[in-house]
């Protein structure tokens, strides 16, 4: 595997592309991994990620399937997600490749789940749903589904990060995450289709709840034990994830067509009778009751010294 570069690049560097000739202002890094660091950056008033890439291959076969993605969706209102592609001179005298891609203001799922309570997950797990729904129906899978790799926005708008693993369906997934993976726990092959990432969506359900019990069992067993089976005890020994199991089993052996239509037995259970919802207010209609409640208690005082 090739490492990530040593360096960083301080708030307030100038990027310039060498060949669009952008100029891009660096804030601050915004995260990093085996494939290069991503960096927020500005310009002409907008936010954007920069993703610096450590190798030139594997940047340009991330930035080959963005561009493939962003044709299929050529014509649909949402904004794009890859902006441009260049390639930068760093400090150290060397070339790197780069692209700019639209930044997701959002909290990573771990700390979005810290922050917000565990009553979101089930509305951030079907909007995860449909995203990989969304990629399948082009024909792709993400192939790398894990917790570092889904962000969340307001009200548990999921979207994904990292387009490395994205693989056309039928072919063998090239990046994946052991502990995610169908293969490691002898549950299917590694070619890529809507059950592979089912499968690793059900691994993420119990990474979120049992992330150290995960470990464990990942750490004891042995290569020819690993089964769905396994995590399914995990899940079962949950009390969130227990009413999820029936759901989990399907997920983890294969069991569901595709994404839309797990999505549609999430929902069912996410309605079922006795299922907390997580439907906090929006934070402009907090601080409108905030403000009514204050111009009510200054009438009631005007009103009993006038
Ligand atoms: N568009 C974006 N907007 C906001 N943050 C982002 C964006 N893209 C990436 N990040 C952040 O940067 C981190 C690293 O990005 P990314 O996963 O693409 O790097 P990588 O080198 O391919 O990592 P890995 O080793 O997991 O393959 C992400 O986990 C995320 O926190």
């Amino acid at each position: 595997m090739i490492t990530s570069f040593e360096w960083t690049l301080p708030r307030g560097t100038v990027i310039k592309g060498k060949w669009k000739r952008n100029s891009y202002r660096v804030e601050r890094l915004l995260g990093e991994g085996a494939n290069g660091k991503v960096f927020l950056v500005e310009r002409q008033r907008s936010w954007y990620a920069m993703k610096i890439g450590a190798d030139t291959v594997d940047l340009q076969s991330e930035v080959n399937v963005l561009q493939s993605i962003a044709k299929q969706r050529k014509g649909s209102r949402a904004e794009p997600y890859l902006v441009e592609v260049d390639d930068m001179r760093a400090l150290d005298g060397k070339e790197y490749p780069f692209y700019i891609m639209r930044y997701i203001r959002g909290a990573t799922l771990s700390d979005y789940l810290m922050k917000q309570g565990m009553d979101w997950f089930p509305v951030v797990g079907y909007s995860l749903l449909g995203k990989l729904a969304e990629l399948h129906d082009g024909g792709w899978t993400f192939s790398d589904v894990k917790v570092e790799n889904v962000m969340v926005a307001d009200y548990g708008r999921v979207e994904l990060v990292d387009y490395g693993g994205v693989t056309a369906m039928g072919k063998s997934v090239r990046q994946f995450t052991e502990i995610y993976d169908r293969g490691y726990w002898n549950a299917g092959s590694r070619t890529a289709d809507a059950r592979y990432d089912l499968f690793s969506f059900g691994v993420l359900c119990i990474q979120l709840h049992e992330s150290q019990r995960l470990a464990q069992l990942t750490a004891s067993l042995l290569p020819q034990n690993r089964m769905p089976e396994e995590l399914l005890k995990l899940a079962h020994a949950n009390p969130r994830l227990k009413p999820l199991t029936g759901w989990l089993r399907q997920a983890l052996n294969g069991e569901f067509k595709d994404a839309r239509e797990a999505a549609g037995s999430w929902r069912q259970w996410m309605h079922r009778p006795g299922q907390r919802h997580a439907t906090p207010a929006p934070s402009w209609m907090k601080g409108l009751f905030v403000a009514s409640a204050a111009l009510l208690a200054t009438t009631i005082y005007w009103l009993l010294n006038s």
